[in-house]
């Protein structure tokens, strides 16, 4: 079969780590007999620079038209790149929210999963670890604080900012559908994450998440509070299945969930629609204090690719081909600096990449 991707390679680390997954994407067409076309934009940093926006209408549309997006990651360093004193719709990072709302890519699924191999690389006591974690996050993507209003102004001589987070009961029920949907392929359990002790939209959100639950007989549904649940992740991560939560809460436990499995180079994640449609990146960003130095590890975007396969092509075979692969690469003792421990053998990005390739069977 032949495939269109548009592939956005991005800022900083991001044509780095694309280049690799496409190496290995490639290798799986070569041994499986598919063809992958790919149509590169522009993204973030890059798009401003050439275009003046972050993400132009053609670009958008061009993503839009294809079975699937991978990306890399968009934007500089926060606080100091060129591109951070702009209006919020002309930073990077606003390309990236453009395009997961205009593709209504509402439901964000990352998996932490602990490799035996990595358990050293794993910051928590192996009594913590115990016999691993698999969770899934399912992070609603397109609602929330991300896209309420917002403005800065003054009030009385004091400068004064303002997000506003809000969510309708529709969004809060496609999404915990969705969670439950892939809690029960899995071990179904899901915990729904909210803050419901303090916030309005947090007990909507329980409120609806109860009412799906009731299609889902089967499967367990608990509540935590937010910060509970950061404080869980590093306490015992084997108790979670499926974390189901709101966009925000989703972005910063996806981060504490990737340290735990040992890098954030190794957390992948795809972000669908209500159909086959996805956009496929790591969770971790551009990466700018090591762009360019052969030093990231591609595995979470190897990995992202694999989800692609999986869930926009349905091609199960060669996702589990790719996954095996990094697998080998692991028990083989090969390392990039950030998942280094003793004994193993410390790799660049671009080799990486040639050694997950060579091992797609
Ligand atoms: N999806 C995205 O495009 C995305 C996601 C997160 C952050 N960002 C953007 O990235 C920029 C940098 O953000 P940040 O520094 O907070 O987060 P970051 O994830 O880019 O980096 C955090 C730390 O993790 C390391 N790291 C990240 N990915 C790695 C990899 N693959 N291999 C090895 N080490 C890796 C970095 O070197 C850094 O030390 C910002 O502009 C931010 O907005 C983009
Ligand atoms: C870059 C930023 C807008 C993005 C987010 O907050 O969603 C990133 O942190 C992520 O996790 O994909
Ligand atoms: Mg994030």
């Amino acid at each position: 079969m032949n495939y269109n991707v548009t592939a956005i390679p991005g800022d900083g680390i991001g044509p780095e780590i694309v280049r690799e997954a496409r190496k290995v994407l490639d290798q799986v067409g070569r041994v499986y007999g598919h063809s992958f076309h790919y149509t590169e934009v522009l993204m973030g940093g890059c798009s401003i620079d050439a275009h003046g926006v972050p993400l132009t209408d053609e670009a958008l549309e061009t993503a839009r038209n294809s079975d699937a997006v991978l990306l890399g990651a968009v934007g500089g360093n926060v606080g100091n790149s060129k591109w951070y004193d702009v209006a919020p719709n002309l930073r990077p990072e606003a390309g990236l929210l453009a395009m997961r709302k205009g593709l209504g890519l509402f439901a964000n699924i990352r998996p932490a999963y602990l490799y035996a191999e990595l358990a050293s690389a794993c910051p928590l006591k192996d009594e913590i670890i115990g016999d691993g974690f698999d969770m899934v996050i399912m992070r609603e993507l397109t609602g929330g604080i991300y896209f309420g209003d917002r403005w800065t102004k003054e009030v009385d001589g004091v400068m004064q900012a303002t997000d506003i987070l809000t969510y309708n009961e529709n969004e809060i029920r496609r999404i915990a559908i969705k969670g439950f949907e892939i809690a029960m392929k899995r071990r179904k359990k899901v915990i729904s994450v909210d803050k419901a002790n303090v916030l309005d939209s947090s007990r909507l959100w329980r409120k609806v998440v109860e009412e799906v639950a009731k299609d889902y007989p089967e499967v367990e549904l608990t509540h935590m509070l937010v910060d509970n649940c950061a404080m869980q992740l590093v306490m015992n991560p084997g108790q979670f299945d499926v974390i189901l939560t709101e966009n925000m809460f989703g972005d910063i436990l996806s981060d504490e969930a990737s340290m735990i499995t040992g890098s954030i180079g190794m957390l992948s994640s795809a972000s669908l629609n209500e159909s086959k449609f996805g956009l496929y990146e790591p969770s971790h960003g551009s990466a700018p204090d090591i762009a360019g130095l052969d030093l990231a590890n591609p595995i979470a975007t190897i990995l992202s690719a694999a989800m692609m396969l999986r869930y926009s092509f349905d091609l199960d075979k060669e996702a589990d081909a790719v996954e095996q692969a990094v697998r080998q690469v692991l028990k083989d003792g090969y390392r990039t600096g950030d998942i280094m421990s003793d004994g193993c053998e410390k790799v660049g990005t671009t080799r990486m990449g040639d050694l997950v390739a060579e091992r797609i069977r």
